[in-house]
């Protein structure tokens, strides 16, 4: 798998072109020590183009080190970037590097697959079709996927309209709610650190006028309740906060914010792309009203989700598509019958694999968190006791994720939200715990899933152990930290 990579140790000839003083207060100057980071990324870069690709991937990088994309310093990204400019020019991806990246998506269970095949030869009526048995057919396993859906969380399946995927369900919940009661209830309350589309839809609705509160969390992710009910008010239409955090795993108190809507008449929408099948959820006991679901998280095919809505008490919403009327109205247009089956069945396995995924994902990340977090200066991102096991975040002080993320290729692997993992900014999340740039920038999310297997596990922890040492040996700041200077205590200069 991995093609017996040595690392040529090698300073970074940085210090002398920024120049530093030890002699004020000053905290660490984000810019210099960016730069240190992209010029430890491009000695990464040409290390291992010497030592690890194969010749079509060699040509295709020393293409893009001719045209000066790798080699710019200046640019943070141009690393992974060129990285997968190269590998697309030669069309030469190498050896499948081990998957953990669950958090973006699951692989496929094969039986997901097995279930959809038969929708696209035999079983292709249109499941609106209520004139003959080629739609009659179709509509029933349609049907029996949105029984399996229901059940994972306790729903009537009535309550199940099919959508897109959890970014259609969380636009639909946030915008169709508010503009139903927009005359009436004009604030919609959310956190600061849920996934883009839920902010962006939030931000979307404050552009047509609605008054949002984004709440803080605490510096182990989690919401205070006592803060969520002060930012209620009579005119508050709808909370929303996400089950399970996507980037550090951190599980908010569903049961509790849903009693305190509930007081209030307040609907509550919670983003479970990451939580559903993961973790038990009820969305009675929690008095939920809205969720939202995502298949490709749970071992299904991508292009497809669900929005869970209550309809007692019922909750009325603007539909986002509108058509033919399918889907109780809310969602109109066709469904796609292969990929309702596949989420069915993955929805179905996801019961019935329910006690042997948690024990495998809890062995396998208590032992890849332990491992990890046995090396210097490293912390767990997140809630240590609030946490959906299978997503552990982890930064490493002195490594720049980016560049630990360019040596790991044989690890699947991201430092944050995929939607966000090609920007510059450090994680809004990690920023929203109080995090600083720094040690936002050396974080990295590992995600544990089904087909993890502990021979994974075990290569992962020596690999990243390594590879962190190899770069903590390019940095200026590790050296200066090894001396025992207080990086704290450093007046930087230039930029
Ligand atoms: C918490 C969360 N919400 C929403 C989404 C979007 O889901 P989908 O890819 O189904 O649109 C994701 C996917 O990354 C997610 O992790």
């Amino acid at each position: 798998m991995f093609k017996g990579l040595s690392f040529v140790s090698r300073r970074v000839p940085v210090l002398g072109s920024v120049g530093y003083a030890r002699n004020g207060t000053t905290l660490a100057n984000a810019a210099v020590q960016r730069r240190m980071y992209a010029s430890a990324k491009v000695a990464l870069a040409e290390d291992l183009t010497l030592e690890t690709h194969t010749d079509n991937q060699t040509a295709a990088i020393e293409q893009a080190n001719e045209r000066g994309a790798m080699a710019n310093p200046e640019v943070m990204d141009s690393g992974m970037q060129s990285l997968q400019h190269a590998y697309r020019e030669s069309g030469d991806y190498g050896t499948r590097p081990i998957y953990l990246d669950m958090q973006a998506t699951t692989p496929t269970d094969p039986r997901v697959l097995d279930t959809m095949l038969k929708f696209y030869t035999g079983l292709y009526g249109n499941p609106h079709s209520n004139t003959h048995s080629y739609g009659w057919e179709t509509n029933k396993e349609i049907e029996k996927a949105r029984n399996y859906v229901a059940q994972v969380i306790k729903a009537d399946p009535k309550e199940i309209i099919f959508t897109s995927g959890a970014t259609e369900s969380n636009n639909m919940a946030l915008k169709g709610v508010s503009r139903f009661y927009k005359k009436t209830r004009n604030h919609i309350i959310t956190t600061r650190t849920e996934h883009k589309c839920v902010l962006e839809a939030a931000r979307a609705m404050k552009n047509e006028g609605y008054e949002i509160t984004f709440l803080n969390v605490d510096p182990q992710g989690l919401v205070n309740l006592q803060e969520l009910e002060a930012a209620m008010r009579p005119e508050t239409c709808l909370v929303s906060i996400m089950a399970v955090n996507n980037e550090i795993g951190v599980m908010q108190p569903l049961k509790e914010i849903g009693e305190l809507c509930r007081k209030r008449k307040i609907f509550f929408h919670t983003d479970a792309a990451q939580a559903y099948g993961k973790i038990p959820i009820d969305v009675n006991e929690m008095k939920i009203d809205l969720l939202s679901i995502s298949s490709h998280k749970i071992y299904g095919p991508k292009g497809i989700g669900a929005m869970y809505v209550r309809r007692k008490p019922r909750v009325r919403l603007d539909p986002l598509i509108s058509g033919g009327g399918q889907e109780r109205g809310l969602r109109s247009g066709t469904l796609a019958p292969p990929l309702v089956a596949g989420f069915g069945e993955a929805a179905r396995l996801m019961m019935k694999e329910y006690g042997n995924d948690s024990a495998h994902i809890r062995r396998l990340s208590d032992k890849l968190m332990n491992g990890l977090l046995s090396i210097d200066h490293t912390i767990l991102n997140g809630s240590a006791d609030h946490r959906y096991p299978g997503c552990v975040n982890i930064s490493f002080a002195y490594v720049e994720g980016e560049s630990l993320l360019m040596a790991l290729r044989d690890i699947a692997l991201s430092s944050g939200s995929a939607c966000t993992s090609a920007s510059l900014e450090p994680s809004y999340v990690l920023h929203a715990l109080g995090k600083d740039d720094a040690l936002a920038h050396s974080s990295i999310r590992f995600g544990v899933g089904r087909f993890t297997t502990e021979e994974e596990i075990d290569y992962v922890i020596k690999a990243i152990r390594e590879r962190v040492d190899f770069l903590r040996e390019l940095s200026p700041l590790w050296e200066m930290v090894k001396e025992g200077i207080d990086l704290n205590s450093i007046e930087w200069s230039g930029h």
